[in-house]
């Protein structure tokens, strides 16, 4: 059994990885007589993580932080500064390209920040884009202006605004489907008609996931991408 956590911006996620599942972790009490390995991810809180890999030295346990590296097997990273991609965006186009493989994929985790990240179906990071997540757009606009507000019913929809909580949340939404759109002109070849897989993320993975046809969400997607990692920085 694997234990996989990824540390984020407002939350540590971790995970029990055995017989291909994931079944929850709760971390304060963690089954260490089963675990192997743990495999960690952090764009966050480092110190989120002390408690738990403390736990693992003491039951001689081995430890593996995944990293942004200029490729990975045939996956190849835009940034000129690897370090600087978030390892779980990075993550999350292992995931991608290792479940899609040969095939084009736009991949979008939103959750305290939304990301779009472009992957050629060779398996080029063409880049991507960090937009503030749904809760950001809209909490920026209520703590910055005088008069834009929410009622914390609202639901994030596609349609025109006709009232204030309306209008902030769905300019949210829009926004996001917006650079999402952006992003499919990067991979559109008129020649090919090649296929683009839209692959979804994050807490709010699924809502953004039923504006777009025929893609997918997968909530256990950088989980995934940890062990993909893992596999693949041992045969690579
Ligand atoms: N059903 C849901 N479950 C969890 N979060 C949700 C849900 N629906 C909307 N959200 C929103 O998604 C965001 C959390 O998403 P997610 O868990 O992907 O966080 P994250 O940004 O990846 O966090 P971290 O940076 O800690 O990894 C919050 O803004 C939350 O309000
Ligand atoms: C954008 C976030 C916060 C999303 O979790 C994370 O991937 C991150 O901290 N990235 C570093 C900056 C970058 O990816 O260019
Ligand atoms: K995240």
């Amino acid at each position: 059994m694997r234990l996989l956590i990824d540390v984020g911006n407002t939350s540590l996620k971790a995970v029990l990885w055995h017989n291909e599942q994931a079944q929850p972790a709760d971390i304060n009490n963690l089954p260490w007589l089963q675990i192997t390995e743990v495999i960690y991810a952090c764009v966050g809180r480092s110190d989120l993580l002390n408690d738990i890999l403390a736990q693992a030295v003491s039951n001689n346990i081995i430890c593996f932080e995944a990293k942004v590296t200029k490729t990975l097997g045939n996956l190849v990273c835009a940034y000129e500064h690897v370090a600087n991609l978030g390892i779980d965006r990075w993550l999350a186009l292992i995931a991608g390209f290792t479940l899609y493989p040969n095939t084009a994929c736009i991949v979008v985790d939103a959750g305290t920040a939304t990301t779009i990240d472009v992957l050629s179906s060779e398996g080029l990071h063409l880049g991507g884009w960090i937009l503030p997540g749904l809760d950001l757009m809209t909490s920026s606009l209520t703590q910055n202006t005088q008069r834009v507000f929410d009622d914390g019913k609202t639901p994030f929809t596609n349609e025109l605004g006709k009232n204030t909580p309306n209008g902030l949340k769905n300019g949210a939404l829009v926004a996001t489907i917006g650079a999402i759109e952006q992003a499919k002109l990067h991979l559109t070849d008129k020649k090919t008609e090649q296929k683009v897989q839209i692959i979804f993320a994050g807490g709010y993975g699924l809502l953004l996931q039923q504006q777009f046809e025929g893609s997918i969400f997968d909530s256990l997607l950088v989980m995934k991408g940890l062990n993909y990692w893992h596999q693949l920085s041992k045969t690579t």
